[in-house]
């Protein structure tokens, strides 16, 4: 952790993630197709990772052809197996396409891990019209598209599958995050729906929120926001993404087999003590708005 934005790279590197230990079998996804979006970002980072060093090719979804290039080079120098795919989440078509290249290239896919998102730190209040719908279009609905698209070829190919959707922590009420809070809180809802929809489809769907987990993403907030972030729960540290990456393995693996609908949230206890404050701490409420 730094307060300085121009300091070193936030989040665990390639190097690390590429030897980081794992409670995990080598085999647990062996042969298994999953698809990662968000995947060259710092959490689907791990999560792809994790997934090829046991066993899945990783399907790498974001919009930059760079990032993605350069984690997959980063996995082929060390054996594993995954692809890069540019397709923005919003656009439901491109979704579409994607899936269809997937299945066409390994004739199935097993996982659908949706770790693409974000949102901008700013008083609820303020918010424009624009910057509202990018971060509903981009965390509701972005997430929709990949979740439907990807069970509607699972249902077509009589093949199981199962979702998990990277959400945000709903419960506190996080100041300075409320478009996001809106769209997760449709997710949350959306999963525990389409659980139930989807059982007889044998498609499971689950959640993992997590709390402060250091990666590039956090550029976004105020070096003074950043700083404070380890005090947003009981172990007062930040997590890591290979902390949220082992609890998507939980569920995506054969270990989540009768696990669906539910939430596992990965904030060090932030639930039941601490304070996140994206925007500074206001003078009403014991800060000075720093
Ligand atoms: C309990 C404990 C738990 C603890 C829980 C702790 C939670 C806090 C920590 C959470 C951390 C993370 O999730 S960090 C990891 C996630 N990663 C990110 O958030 C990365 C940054 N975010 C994004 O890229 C977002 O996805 C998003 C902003 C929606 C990007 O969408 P777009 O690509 O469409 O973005 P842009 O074109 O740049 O912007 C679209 C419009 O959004 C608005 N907009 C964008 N940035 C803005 C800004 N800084 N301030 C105001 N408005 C802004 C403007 O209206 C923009 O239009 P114009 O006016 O025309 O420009
Ligand atoms: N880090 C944290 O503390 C927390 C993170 N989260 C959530 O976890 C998820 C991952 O966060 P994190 O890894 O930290 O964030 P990052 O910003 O590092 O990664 C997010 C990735 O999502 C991709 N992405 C964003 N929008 C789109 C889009 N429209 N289409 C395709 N890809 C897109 C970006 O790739 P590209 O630019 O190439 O499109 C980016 O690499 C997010 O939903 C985040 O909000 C939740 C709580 C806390």
């Amino acid at each position: 952790m730094t307060d300085d934005t121009t300091a070193a790279k936030l989040g665990l590197t390639d190097a690390e993630l590429a030897v980081h230990p794992t409670v995990f079998a080598s085999g647990a996804l062996k042969d298994r197709v999953v698809v990662v979006s968000g995947g060259a970002g710092g959490i689907g980072r791990a999560i792809a990772w994790l997934c090829a060093r046991l066993g899945a090719h990783v399907a790498v979804v974001g919009r930059n052809q760079t990032k993605l290039d350069s984690l997959v080079a980063e996995m082929a120098d060390r054996d594993l197996k995954a692809s890069a795919y540019v397709t923005d989440i919003r656009e439901p078509d491109a979704v579409n396409a994607l899936f269809d290249t997937v299945w066409a290239a390994h004739g199935r896919v097993d996982g659908l891990i949706n770790s693409a998102g974000g949102q901008f730190p700013q008083a609820a209040i303020d918010f424009s019209v624009k910057g509202w719908n990018a971060v509903i279009n981009t965390n509701l609905n972005g997430t929709w598209y990949m979740m439907q698209a990807a069970a509607q070829r699972w249902r077509d190919h009589k093949h199981p599958g199962n979702i998990v959707n990277i959400v945000v922590v709903t419960t506190h009420g996080l100041h300075g995050i409320a478009h996001t809070i809106a769209a997760r809180s449709g997710v949350i809802g959306l999963s525990r729906a389409v659980a139930v929809e989807w059982a007889p489809l044998n498609i499971r769907v689950n959640c993992v929120a997590p709390g402060v987990i250091e990666t590039e993403g956090w550029n976004v907030y105020s070096p003074a926001a950043r700083a404070a972030y380890p005090r947003s729960n009981p172990m007062m540290r930040n997590g890591t993404t290979f902390d949220v990456a082992e609890a998507c393995v939980y569920f995506a693996a054969p270990s989540g087999k009768f696990v669906t609908g539910e939430m596992l949230t990965v904030d060090g206890g932030g639930q039941l003590w601490g304070e996140t404050w994206t925007t500074g701490k206001p003078a009403y409420f014991g800060g000075d708005d720093t």
